[in-house]
């Protein structure tokens, strides 16, 4: 299936703007690629004017690439698919096209979260879905727009299959888009998991009006329990320092362009969770990446105060002054003991 030249026939399932980026990196580095939109109209506009003039609007795509809303078709015959949709429905959306993947296809996943009802990672949701192919995690600092105009960006792309995590690395890179091959698939994906939480908070504190201590604190204990969690579910605590962890978190914590961001501030300024919601279109895991953290912390018995917090101002009604003076006020401690 792949060219002499190298290239490859490559699918992204998930036309949002983090699926477009994606498919307008594989198509500009000379790969066979057609992207599954959801929409009837992104599919129409990628496909006439070269843009997705709803999830990823004026930045100019690739002329190469295609785009479809035949999913099945789309992944038929490809090297390379890689599933972007929101990670509430990558199950629904990989078990829709898994027989009509080719028994050779290396798979990745761009979605960031852990899935609310069975605590599983991406990977194994794609795994379970598509049997018997090695299977990418794809994360890191890379805001869709900015990766869609070319801005120099890292990522890492971690597989237990080296030659799948290579294959990805290498279809991906360019000069702008450097990509990192990682071997720790539950660190890397736990650390773009719950940096979508960490986001919200630090967003819930920009509203609340305070300022840059209150931040560092947070990015930096948020980090703490980011990486006992991983630690205790078998991801390497080195991971968390690298670009799907600290780089990540420091991203979408710091970034104006973070949706989950965004939405904290709503929230930080007394918007209810429904309404801050209400017209939105665009994702924001981090709401349910909350409740999935919660439940792993609590099954893993390991304390994440930070999640706690913004569980507890989302789903349980506490006043966002309450939980800032409530993290505040627990039991002093030595910093070390993690
Ligand atoms: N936007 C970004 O900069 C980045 C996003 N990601 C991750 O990529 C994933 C997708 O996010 P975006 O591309 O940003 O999405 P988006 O917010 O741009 O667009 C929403 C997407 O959700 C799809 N969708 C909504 N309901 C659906 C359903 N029931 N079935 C199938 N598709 C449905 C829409 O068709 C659309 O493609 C998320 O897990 C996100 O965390 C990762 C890195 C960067
Ligand atoms: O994951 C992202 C960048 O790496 C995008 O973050 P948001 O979903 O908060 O916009």
């Amino acid at each position: 299936m792949t060219a002499p030249d190298g290239t490859k026939r490559c699918a992204v399932v998930g036309g949002g703007a983090w699926g477009t980026a994606l498919a307008d990196l594989l198509a500009r580095n000379g790969h066979d690629t057609v992207l599954w939109a959801r929409e009837e109209d992104v599919v129409d506009s990628i496909n006439a004017r070269h843009e997705n003039a709803r999830f990823l609007a004026r930045f100019p795509l690739a002329p190469s690439l295609r785009a479809t809303h035949q999913m099945r078709a789309a992944v038929a015959d490809r090297d390379l698919v890689i599933f972007a949709p929101p990670s509430h429905v990558l199950r629904d959306v990989a078990s829709q096209c898994a027989d009509a993947v080719a028994r050779g296809a290396t798979l990745a996943v761009a979605s960031k979260g852990v899935e609310r009802e069975t605590l599983k990672l991406m990977t194994d949701v794609v795994a379970d879905c598509v049997p018997g192919r090695p299977v990418v995690a794809i994360s890191g600092p890379s805001f869709a727009s900015e990766v869609a105009s070319r801005q120099p960006t890292a990522i890492v792309a971690a597989s237990d299959d080296r030659e799948a995590a290579h294959l990805t690395q290498r279809a991906l890179s360019s000069t702008e888009f450097r990509v990192y091959t990682h071997d720790d698939v539950i660190g890397v994906e736990l650390g773009g998991a719950l940096k979508n939480v960490m986001a919200l908070a630090t967003g819930i504190l920009e509203g609340l009006g305070l300022g840059f201590n209150s931040r560092a604190a947070l990015i930096t204990r948020g980090l703490a329990e980011m990486t006992r969690l991983g630690v205790a579910i078998g991801a390497q605590p080195a991971t968390f320092a690298g670009l799907a962890g600290l780089g990540d978190l420091v991203l979408t914590c710091t970034g104006a362009l973070s949706r989950n961001r965004s939405l904290g501030e709503e929230i930080g300024r007394g918007k209810p969770l429904d309404e801050a919601l209400s017209g939105r279109e665009t994702v924001a895991e981090g709401v349910l990446n909350t409740q999935s953290a919660r439940a792993l912390a609590e099954r893993a018995d390991v304390e994440m105060p930070i999640v706690n917090a913004v569980h507890c101002i989302l789903f349980e009604g506490t006043p966002v002054k309450q939980a800032v003076s409530d993290l505040m006020s627990r039991e002093l401690r030595a910093e070390q003991d993690d």
